[in-house]
C-alpha cells in the first residue's frame, strides 16, 4: 500500500519542531523478535509512527532529482509539453512503477530532462528541503549529478548558484542543514567522470556545501576500478568517497569500491551479506552502509522486504544508516523507511533513536553539529518515553 502523499498545496503547514506527541493507547504492533537489546514490550505497544514522525534525523543517501515530489514533477512536466512524464500526480504513481533497475534509470532520466533552467534547479532543491524539514530531517547529504544537468545545457556557474541559494534559504527558513555529494553517472563513462571531478575540484566552481564524491547509475557493466583516478582527485581535494556499490551486483563491487575508490561509506552495499569476510571487514573498520530498504524492492534489487539483508548487517555489527534514496519515485519517504526498519529489526523507540544517531555519526557534519543533533535525539526520546 503506497503511503498517501501530502500535497503541499493542502498541507502547507509551517515547519515546526515536533514536540513529543502523547503516547497512543494502542499503537501498531510490530513484527518479529527484536535483534537489539531494547525489547518491544508487546503489552505496551507505542505508536512508533508518531515517534518516528517527530524524531530528529540525518539522511545520507538521497538523490536530488529523485526527491522531486509528485507536485514538482507534474508542475515541471506541464511546462514541457514534449515530455513523456505524466502531468497528473495520480498517473505519476503508475509511471513510477518499475519492471527492473534499467527501467528505473530510464524513468529517472525522463525526470532529469524536466530540469532545464537554474530556476527549476533552485525550486526543486528548496522544495526537497521543505519535504525533509517536515520529516524532522536536521541534516542531509543530497546526491546531485551535475554532469546530467550541464550536459543538458544548464550553465555550470548558474547551476552551482541555484543549489547554494536553495541550501542557504533552507537552512535559514527550515533549519535543515544541506550538504552536497556530487556523483558520477557511471554508465555515462569516463567523460562524465572527468566533468564531475572538474566541477567538484575547481575552486572557482565547487560549491561551499560540497562534502563528498559518489558514483551512481547502473553497476552492471560499469566496473568501479576505472573511476579510481577521479576519486583520487576528489579525495585529494578534501572530499569524502561514497560510491554506490553492491546494489545490483555482487560483493566484489563493494570490495572494489573500498579498495580502489577508498569508500568511507557504501551506497546500499546490499550484496555484502553474501560475503562473510566483507561483512566482518565493514564491521571491523566501522564502514557504514547507506541502506535504502524500499528502493531495493522498487528497483527489484531485492525481492521482498522480509528477504532484505538489513538483519544480517545488524547481526554482523556493520554500522547501518536508514535512507530513502528517491522517495517519491519509490512511493515512500524517510519516516516510512524508519518504520520499515523498525518492523524488520523489531526496534522500539530506543532502537530507532540509535538508528537515527547512526546516521548522524556516519555523516560528514562537523563535530559540534553532530553533537547538537545527537543531543536533540536523546532529549526527544527521553521526553517521549517519559510522557
Ligand atoms: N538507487 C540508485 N542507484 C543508482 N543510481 C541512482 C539511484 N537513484 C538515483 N540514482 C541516480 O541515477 C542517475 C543515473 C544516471 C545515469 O545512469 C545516466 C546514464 C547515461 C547518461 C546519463 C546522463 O545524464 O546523460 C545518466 C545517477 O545520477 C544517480 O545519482
Ligand atoms: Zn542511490
Amino acid at each position: 500500500m503506497r503511503p498517501a502523499y501530502d500535497d503541499p498545496r493542502t498541507t502547507d503547514q509551517p515547519i515546526t519542531r515536533a514536540p513529543p506527541p502523547p503516547r497512543a493507547a494502542r499503537g501498531r504492533r510490530l513484527g518479529e523478535e527484536p535483534l537489539t537489546e531494547h525489547l518491544v514490550d508487546p503489552d505496551v505497544p507505542r505508536d512508533l509512527h508518531a515517534f518516528i514522525a517527530g524524531l530528529p534525523k540525518a539522511e545520507l543517501h538521497v538523490h536530488h532529482v529523485g526527491s522531486a515530489s509528485p507536485r514538482i514533477v507534474s508542475e515541471l512536466a506541464a511546462r514541457h509539453a514534449d515530455s513523456k512524464v505524466p502531468t497528473d500526480p495520480e498517473a505519476l504513481v503508475d509511471y513510477f512503477t518499475f519492471t527492473d533497475f534499467a527501467h528505473f534509470i530510464d524513468v529517472y532520466l525522463s525526470v532529469v530532462d524536466l530540469i532545464r533552467t537554474p530556476e527549476d534547479v533552485r525550486l526543486l532543491t528548496y522544495e526537497v528541503a521543505r519535504d525533509m524539514a517536515r520529516q524532522q530531517v536536521r541534516y542531509a547529504e543530497l546526491t546531485i549529478t551535475p554532469f546530467s544537468s550541464t550536459r543538458r545545457g544548464i550553465d555550470e556557474g548558474a547551476f552551482m548558484d541555484a543549489i547554494e541559494d536553495a541550501r542557504k534559504a533552507a537552512e535559514a527558513e527550515f533549519g535543515t542543514v544541506l550538504r552536497w555529494c556530487f556523483d558520477i553517472p557511471g554508465e555515462a563513462g569516463l567523460e562524465s567522470a572527468e566533468e564531475t571531478a572538474r566541477l567538484a575540484t575547481d575552486d572557482r566552481l565547487r560549491p561551499e556545501g560540497l562534502v563528498s564524491f559518489g558514483l551512481g547509475g547502473p553497476e552492471i557493466g560499469v566496473a568501479r576500478p576505472q573511476f579510481k583516478p577521479y576519486f583520487d582527485r576528489a579525495i585529494a581535494a578534501g572530499l569524502h568517497s561514497v560510491p554506490h556499490a553492491g546494489e545490483t551486483t555482487g560483493p566484489q563491487t563493494v570490495w572494489d569500491a573500498l579498495i580502489d575508490l577508498r569508500a568511507e561509506r557504501i551506497g546500499h552495499g546490499t550484496s555484502s551479506a553474501q560475503d562473510p569476510k566483507l561483512l566482518a571487514h565493514l564491521a571491523e573498520r566501522r564502514i557504514p552502509l547507506e541502506v535504502c530498504p524500499t528502493s531495493n524492492i522498487a528497483t527489484r534489487a531485492v525481492r521482498t522486504l522480509d528477504e532484505h539483508p538489513i538483519k544480517e548487517f545488524v547481526r554482523a555489527g556493520v554500522p547501518v544508516t536508514i535512507n530513502s534514496d528517491d522517495p517519491p519515485m519509490f512511493g515512500t519517504d524517510l519516516n516510512n523507511e524508519y518504520a520499515v526498519a523498525a518492523r524488520l529489526l523489531g526496534l522500539d523507540e530506543r532502537g530507532l533513536a540509535d538508528l537515527a544517531k547512526n546516521g548522524v555519526e556516519a555523516s560528514f557534519l562537523d563535530a559540534p553539529g553532530k553533537a547538537r543533533i545527537a543531543d536533540e535525539i536523546d532529549t526527544y526520546t527521553a521526553a517521549w518515553l517519559a510522557s
